[in-house]
């Protein structure tokens, strides 16, 4: 399989896209006009470049607007052509792209189009070049590839065939559903790119919002297991217009690039079962995640003030590091570790970011195939110092270099062998279950890098995004989940410097815990022996409560109750629910905790009381 990657996808000059792409492992590129235009040099030049640095030019793009062009133009459109295909060769590459044309003033005549469309594979095949026809969702008379096929077969030239892209197909909805038709040799390049779902104009949407494949929500598995289907097995070619990523460093983008390629082949294989096909694949994914342990960075003075919290939460002490200054808390199924041992990563990492979640520990039934999944995809793995006897666990470096501990199902020895256990004592507080979710706050250029480590590595699944109002600005949250629910992480970014996200990124300095939601299976328990131990809860308005009940048709009795534990509510379509309350924020740090509880089913994270909470965070 060739992957390849469009130089527009990424931000830089063309040298330095060229180098990034080469570093990221790309075999090809598919050089964009403009940034030819702009590069200073002669185009053999960066032919020679792309050779030395090990990659294929597989397409050169954009030629715009020929077919059906007015009559007047014909002459200066064939000639456009003649000095293309020249500097193609110059390029040392044999393929163009030729968009549909978008101009109003272009004729609808099929016969018409299909003639000009004639004189240019003619002069291609003269010049040994093939011409990939791109039907542009908003081109003018040509938007969907069954018409570019259309024009594509009565031509009928060896030089001319289809160019095929994931984005204008998926975006109007259409799919590869009638591929039977048309013959393999006349798919000339194939075109990659994800979206989020947006209700906005095409253009704009293709122009400023696609992202690598697994990024967004188009169905770009079965588009592209489709096409091995049909035998397709040129080159998978990126081409992202992204307005983040023309401003981030193109090595990382790059490297996204060449993962979502390797997620994609990985993904469609796995809904093809075995093909003749030579694409990626790592280890299989464990069976079952888990949160094992949190693991937060603090000085002493920190730890004194969260071991405080935690014993208000419930939590027991569970015992003493035998040679750090490590200490373990736990409540049922929740174990926390706080450190603030003198230059250790810990250290390091209170030093940059203030307090501050430092590392998770993932607990799953095959921890080895994720190190491996990790090595696979090009991550970075932690190797760090261990004391005498310690346990060493594998970690992997997540995008904010945070770390995810590797665990497998038996843990009892990690804490046995490295801590002076304590014998575990009753809970004083509310019961926790399970750590149900964890919210991180992040930069908005990062969300697409998480996104591409938790699907990739940890082989996670995104829910749709949601917007939350912020009293001061929008908020955008994405959740993701572990296929078996065990783990669930909703990455939230804003725009808005004034939102609670904006302000938790720029007190980390960076990407970091916004909040930990601790599982309960009894809410109105778990509040009462919370506010008994003195844990100061949000406060949410009578307002809220009247709306609830007018909303849900709740019965009095149950939102009195609900009002009265400061409990916020949220029921899905399908009559599963979620009971949660949120803590003040821990005033050692910017991160908070949310007490819930999921009743019948309910997956979701209760976007909708996503305002309330964060108009009652602002009400001092
Ligand atoms: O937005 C455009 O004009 C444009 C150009 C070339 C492409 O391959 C494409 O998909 C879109
Ligand atoms: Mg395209």
């Amino acid at each position: 399989m060739l992957r390849s990657i469009a130089t527009v996808s990424i931000a830089g000059t063309l040298p330095e896209k060229l180098a990034a792409i080469a570093a990221a492992g790309f075999d090809g590129v598919e050089i964009f006009e403009n940034d030819l235009l702009y590069f200073p040099g002669k185009p053999a030049e960066i032919r020679q470049r792309a050779q030395d640095l090990g990659l294929a030019i597989t397409l050169y793009q954009p030629f715009r607007d020929f077919e059906g062009a007015p009559r007047q133009l014909m002459a200066g459109n064939l000639e456009r052509a003649r000095r293309k295909f020249a500097l193609m060769h110059e390029l040392g590459c044999d393929r163009m792209l030729l968009c549909s044309n978008v101009s109003p003033d272009s004729s609808a005549q099929f016969e018409l189009q299909v003639a000009d469309l004639a004189l240019l594979a003619e002069l291609a095949q003269q010049q040994e070049i093939v011409v990939a026809y791109e039907a542009l969702a908003w081109g003018q008379h040509v938007k969907r590839y069954r018409q570019a096929w259309e024009r594509v077969r009565a031509v009928n030239s060896p030089a001319l065939g289809l160019a095929l892209d994931s984005f204008h197909i998926l975006a109007l909805g259409d799919s590869l559903d009638q591929l039977d038709d048309i013959p393999l040799e006349k798919i000339a390049f194939l075109q990659l790119a994800d979206a989020p779902w947006l209700n906005m104009d095409v253009i704009e949407w293709s122009r400023h919002f696609r992202c690598f494949p697994g990024q967004g929500a188009l169905p770009l598995v079965d588009f592209s297991a489709a096409l091995l289907r049909k035998g397709y097995r040129g080159p998978w070619s990126l081409e992202v217009f992204n307005d983040g990523f023309r401003a981030a460093p193109s090595t990382l983008t790059a490297q996204d690039g060449w993962r979502s390629l390797l997620w994609l082949e990985e993904q469609a294989q796995a809904v093809l079962g075995q093909i003749e096909a030579d694409l990626f694949s790592s280890a299989s994914l464990p069976q079952r995640q888990a949160i094992e342990f949190l693991e937060f960075a603090v000085n002493a003075a920190e730890a004194d003030e969260l071991a405080r919290w935690l014993g208000q939460l419930g939590f027991s002490h569970y015992g003493d590091h035998r040679s750090k200054r490590v200490a373990l808390y736990q409540n049922g199924g929740v174990k926390v570790v706080l450190n603030q041992q003198p230059d250790s990563f810990a250290a390091a990492y209170r030093e940059q970011h203030g307090a501050s979640l430092c590392s998770v520990a993932c607990r799953s039934d095959h921890p080895q195939a994720l190190l491996q999944r990790a090595r696979d995809f090009a991550y970075p793995v932690y190797q760090g110092q261990v004391g005498p006897n310690e346990h060493e666990i594998p970690a992997l470096c997540a995008p904010d270099d945070s770390l995810i501990y590797l665990l497998g199902e038996q843990t009892s020895d990690v804490y046995h062998d490295d801590f002076h256990v304590q014998p575990a004592a009753d809970v004083l507080g509310p019961q926790l279950g399970g750590i149900d979710h964890l919210a991180l706050a992040m930069p908005a250029g990062a969300l697409d890098n998480w996104v591409m480590f938790l699907r990739s590595v940890l082989g996670m699944q995104a829910d749709v995004e949601q917007v939350l109002p912020d009293p001061y600005g929008l908020v955008r949250s994405k959740a993701l989940h572990s296929h078996c629910y065990g783990i669930r992480l909703p990455l939230n970014v804003s725009q808005s410097a004034g939102t609670l996200s904006a302000r938790t990124v720029e007190t980390y300095h960076g990407s970091g815990l916004q909040h930990v939601a601790f599982a309960t299976a009894d809410i109105f328990q778990a509040v009462a022996a919370a506010r008994q131990n003195g844990v100061a809860l949000l406060a949410i308005s009578d307002n809220y409560y009247e709306d609830l009940a007018a909303r849900f048709g709740l019965d009095n009795a149950f939102v009195a109750r609900l009002a009265q534990h400061h409990v916020l509510y949220d029921r899905d379509p399908a009559g599963g629910e979620l009971l949660h309350v949120y803590t003040q924020p821990f005033a050692g740090g910017c991160f908070f905790f949310e007490l819930l509880e999921r009743r019948g089913g309910y997956n979701q994270y209760g976007a909708a009381n996503g305002a309330a909470r964060l108009a009652a965070m602002r009400q001092g």
